[in-house]
Formats: structure tokens, C-alpha cells, sequence
């Protein structure tokens, strides 16, 4: 284990049997449509790319890069888009693909900005979500693992753009970030 996690909250067997269950419930509700699923950079990157093939099924894809967090382990509050998506959502079925829900802000954004694009749904679907994080209303509809409010790293989670890499999710020494 990396010296800087003290604990493995989800191995990569836990992560894989949940991201395999969850393409499979997408693949069940949307058959018969097109869906348009849009990665939140950077950290939905690893699991965007093993969610499409767990999906198994025509999908369309996308990516947004947003970020509220900088090299910080708490939320700035403020969401901006650091780069925009080259496909039109007006009157597509649109799934967020999120590494994590922890404030809710990032998403809440997400949301309004893609129902004031005229998408005709909008649905989430994360692989962590941390409900104790929580600031705003935010559900995700597909949600993988539940986190302890505690700061996660791994499998494309990062601080300070490390630990991206590691393949499981681990609690981050609280010395890491406080310093
Ligand atoms: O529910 P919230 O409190 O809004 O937090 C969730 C967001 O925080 C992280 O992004 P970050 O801004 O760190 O950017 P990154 O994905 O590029 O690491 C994560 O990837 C989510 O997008
Ligand atoms: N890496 C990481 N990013 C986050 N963004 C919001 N919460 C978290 C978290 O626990 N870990």
C-alpha cells in the first residue's frame, strides 16, 4: 500500500463488481434510447472507461472538465468550467458520470446547466458518494459505494493531482493535506 493512505476502503474486486452492476442497470433502463454520458474530468476518468464497457450497449460519449476543489482538499464553493462539451445535450438523455458526490455543488451546476440546455433528462450516476459531505439537494440516481466523510483518493480520485493511479480507493493520511 502507498505510505500516504492509511486505509483501503474499496479494493479494486469491490470496485469492479459495483461498476459492473451498475452498467448493468443503466444498460436495463435505457434500452431502446441514446444515451449521452458525459465524464467529469479529471477524476471520472478511470471510471467512465471501465462504466461504457460494463454498459455493454449502444451509449454515446462526452466529457466536461469542471473543478471547485484546485490542489485543495476542501471545496472552493465555486464551480467553473474549465472546458466545454463539443456535443449539443438539447433533447438528449444525459447521465453524469461522476467519480464522487460529496458538497453536491458540482453536480447541482451540472444539472441546471444541462436543463437549461434543454436536455429532455438528466440522471447521475456516481461511483462514491458521501451523503455526510452534503451542502446542497443533490441524489445521484445510480450510486456505486458509500464513502465516510473522510478524503478519499484513488482510482482517479486524486489530491494535488496524485494517487489518481492507485487502482483501489483509500483514506488519505489527514497529515498529507493538513501540512
Ligand atoms: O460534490 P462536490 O463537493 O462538488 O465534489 C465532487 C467533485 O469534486 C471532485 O472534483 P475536483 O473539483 O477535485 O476536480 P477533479 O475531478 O479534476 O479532481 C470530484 O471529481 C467531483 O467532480
Ligand atoms: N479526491 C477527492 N476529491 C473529492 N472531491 C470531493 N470529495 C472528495 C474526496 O473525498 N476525495
Amino acid at each position: 500500500m502507498q505510505d500516504d493512505i492509511l486505509s483501503v476502503l474499496y479494493s479494486e474486486a469491490e470496485i469492479k463488481t459495483a461498476v459492473a452492476r451498475l452498467g448493468k442497470a443503466i444498460k436495463q433502463d435505457y434500452q431502446g434510447k441514446n444515451p449521452l454520458l458525459i465524464g467529469i474530468l479529471k477524476g471520472a476518468i478511470v471510471f467512465m472507461t471501465d462504466l461504457i464497457r460494463s454498459v455493454d450497449d449502444f451509449v454515446e460519449i462526452d466529457f466536461m472538465d469542471v473543478s471547485s476543489y484546485g490542489d485543495a482538499a476542501v471545496s472552493s464553493g465555486e464551480v467553473k468550467i474549465l472546458k466545454d462539451l463539443d456535443t449539443s445535450v438539447a433533447g438528449r438523455d444525459i447521465i453524469i458520470v461522476e467519480d464522487i458526490v460529496d458538497s453536491g455543488r458540482t453536480l447541482d451546476y451540472l444539472i441546471k446547466l444541462f436543463q437549461t440546455r434543454a436536455a429532455n433528462s438528466v440522471k447521475i450516476c456516481a461511483l462514491l458518494d458521501k451523503p455526510e459531505g452534503r451542502q446542497t439537494e443533490v441524489t445521484a440516481d445510480y450510486i456505486g459505494l458509500r464513502v465516510p466523510n473522510e478524503f478519499v483518493v484513488g482510482y482517479g480520485l486524486d489530491y494535488a493531482e496524485k494517487y489518481r493511479n492507485l487502482p483501489y480507493i483509500g483514506i488519505l493520511k489527514p497529515e498529507v493535506y493538513e501540512d
